[in-house]
């Protein structure tokens, strides 16, 4: 079987950048010390070569991941060697690794990449999940892991059948709760807007969906590759070949242009460094900040807060700033866990954190 590259995501720009005397190949999953690549021949197992062992031995964050594309050695044998990675346009981190060495291959030891070259993140939250509404934090936060990512988020409110009336004022909401990212409604059931994803996947770009167990991530994705998955899976679990259902799973090629990354490490959204992610969702409120009349205004009780102003006034929900609060404190922590040039900084930054919740314990009715 032969592919074209282009249809995996290949660029004039990445081609400029491959080494002479290698192939490109696009990392469709890693096992240890091998991954399986995609090459214009077809699917490859690839051993890491010196260079790629001896990058990761120091860092981890230089092991190959899905998604990754690399520079393939062509072997006597017939089989392809991982010479090198081709430098990375996105990468979800998993803990431990500084913001500038996210896509380069240095860090401080302790990172790992799931995801590499995502171009979009849907971030997925149901209109209904069970009998809660949806929950304007989770996007809050799974949106700012998706800046920081490096690629562009697009919320979907999926099951929105399962909504009704007041479908409008909810993505309204939920449009407040990600200011600059595109808002749709999702019923993966009905068919409805899922053509609208389909199209951000146009020119074979890469996603990937983010979003709490049952919000219909599966069946999304299920819908937007039609029969196709399914049949593969069908026919795979007819011969048994356990293994390469989990490569369809892990980097799925959809029949109309685009691909979707699925992998359980993605899934389970944990941990990540998200720094500039947070100040990109709350841009709303870090702009309100800039106008607070002392520049380490902490939004109390301070005269001339611009913050507290605009919580007076209605125009921003109190629920908005207690989101922000809590997720500039998880970035913190984060970043002190995973960074210690940081930790001395941040060391004044807690004292005043503490002095902050303290305060508003106090102020707890
Ligand atoms: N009413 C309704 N139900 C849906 C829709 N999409 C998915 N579901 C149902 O929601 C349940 C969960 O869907 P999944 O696609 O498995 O959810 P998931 O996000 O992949 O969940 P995990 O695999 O646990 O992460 C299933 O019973 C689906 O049939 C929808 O658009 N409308
Ligand atoms: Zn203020």
């Amino acid at each position: 079987m032969s592919y074209d590259l282009s249809l995996l995501g290949w660029t004039d720009s990445r081609a400029a950048e491959l080494p002479g005397d290698t192939v490109p190949g696009r990392v469709s999953r890693v096992d240890r010390g091998t991954a399986e690549v995609v090459t214009s021949a077809g699917r490859h197992h690839a051993r890491y070569g010196a260079r790629v062992r001896r990058a990761s031995a120091a860092d981890p964050v230089a092991l190959p991941c899905v998604g990754d594309w690399a520079a393939l050695k062509p072997l006597p044998a017939g089989d392809y060697e991982l010479a090198e990675l081709l430098p990375r346009t996105t990468a979800f981190v998993r803990g431990g690794v500084s913001r500038d060495s996210r896509g380069g291959l240095s860090g401080d030891g302790q990172g790992q990449v799931l995801a590499a070259n995502v171009d979009i993140v849907f971030v997925a939250e149901p209109s209904m999940h069970a009998t809660d509404l949806a929950d304007l934090g989770r996007i809050e936060r799974l949106t700012a892991l998706a800046w920081e990512s490096g690629g562009t988020p697009v919320v979907l409110v999926t099951k929105s059948d399962l909504f009704g009336p007041g479908l409008g004022d909810l993505l309204d909401d939920v449009r407040q709760a990600a200011p600059g990212v595109d808002v749709h409604a999702v019923s993966s059931i009905r068919g409805e807007g899922v053509e609208l994803v389909r199209d951000y996947l146009d020119g074979s770009r890469t996603a990937v969906v983010l979003g709490p167990s049952g919000a219909g991530k599966s069946t999304l994705v299920n819908a937007l590759a039609g029969g196709e998955v399914m049949e593969t899976q069908r026919v795979r679990a007819a011969d048994g070949r356990g293994r390469h259902t989990t490569v369809h799973r892990e980097l799925i090629p959809l029949p109309g242009g685009g691909l979707v990354i699925d992998t359980p490490g993605i899934r389970r959204v944990g941990l990540y460094d998200m720094n500039e992610g947070v100040e990109r969702v709350f841009s709303d409120l870090e702009a309100l900040a800039a106008e607070c009349r002392f520049h380490d205004c902490g939004h109390e009780t301070e005269p001339g807060c611009a913050v507290l102003a605009a919580l007076e006034s209605g125009e921003l929900p109190e629920r908005r700033l207690e989101s922000w609060r809590k997720l500039q404190r998880e970035a913190a922590w984060m970043a002190s866990r995973t960074d210690a040039r940081l930790r001395k900084d941040l060391q004044s930054k807690w004292k005043s954190i503490h002095k902050e919740m303290r305060r508003s314990g106090r102020n707890r009715p």
